[in-house]
């Protein structure tokens, strides 16, 4: 396993986000009849995550993925092509069914910290200023994906080399928002 392939992204130079950009187009890896997924926003949160459910690209140790409100969200080609990959996740991740990579996952929990947030993986626009990864979210997960207990310790020394500080969970920030979240449905909320 090589530790420097940690996403094509991110493994040369991290790209800055452009505080004026705004949006583009994602589009499925398919030859032909691609599905197109238009986002009229700029993303949130992007970061690195090694859990088994999100879509890296082949050879990747980890997926990009960021969040964005899903009113900004509109597949605008070849919808018929998208199949929901785990119907009882609480991501519900669109993927093209031809050539598997997921276009967009939805959170259809209303009662979900995260509802309004669709989950998506911005290296499927040609555009460039969208948000720059931030931190590593379950990194220990790509254990479940096969790799090497022994070469964690470089993985995680790769990832702080990039600035992209790694967590076993999500960061401390999204983690304090989803216990806030918890904390306000049962009535222990204090400001
Ligand atoms: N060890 C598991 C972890 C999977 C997991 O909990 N993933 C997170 C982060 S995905 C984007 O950051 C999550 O919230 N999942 C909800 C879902 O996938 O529906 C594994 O690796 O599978
Ligand atoms: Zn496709
Ligand atoms: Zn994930």
């Amino acid at each position: 396993m090589n530790v420097q392939k940690i996403h094509p992204a991110v493994d040369a130079d991290i790209k800055a986000a452009n505080e004026h950009f705004s949006g583009g187009v994602l589009h499925c890896h398919c030859t032909e009849n691609q599905v197109e997924v238009k986002l009229d926003s700029q993303t949130m949160f992007n970061h690195a995550c090694g859990c088994t459910k999100c879509w890296k690209p082949s050879g990747a140790l980890f997926s990009l993925v960021a969040v964005v409100p899903k009113g900004k969200v509109s597949v605008i080609a070849n919808a018929e092509k998208l199949k929901v990959v785990d119907e009882n996740a609480l991501i519900r991740r669109h993927a093209c069914t031809q050539c598997g990579v997921h276009m967009y996952g939805r959170i259809e929990n209303e009662q979900h910290a995260f509802y309004g947030l669709d989950f998506v993986h911005t290296e499927l626009s040609d555009a460039e200023g969208w948000s720059a990864p931030g931190f590593a979210a379950f990194v220990s997960s790509i254990i479940e994906s096969g790799a090497p207990v022994s070469k964690m310790a470089d993985v995680r020394e790769r990832l702080s080399e990039l600035a992209l500080t790694p967590y076993d969970c999500l960061s401390p920030e999204l983690m304090d928002m989803l216990a806030a979240h918890s904390a306000k449905q049962a009535g222990t909320w204090q400001e």
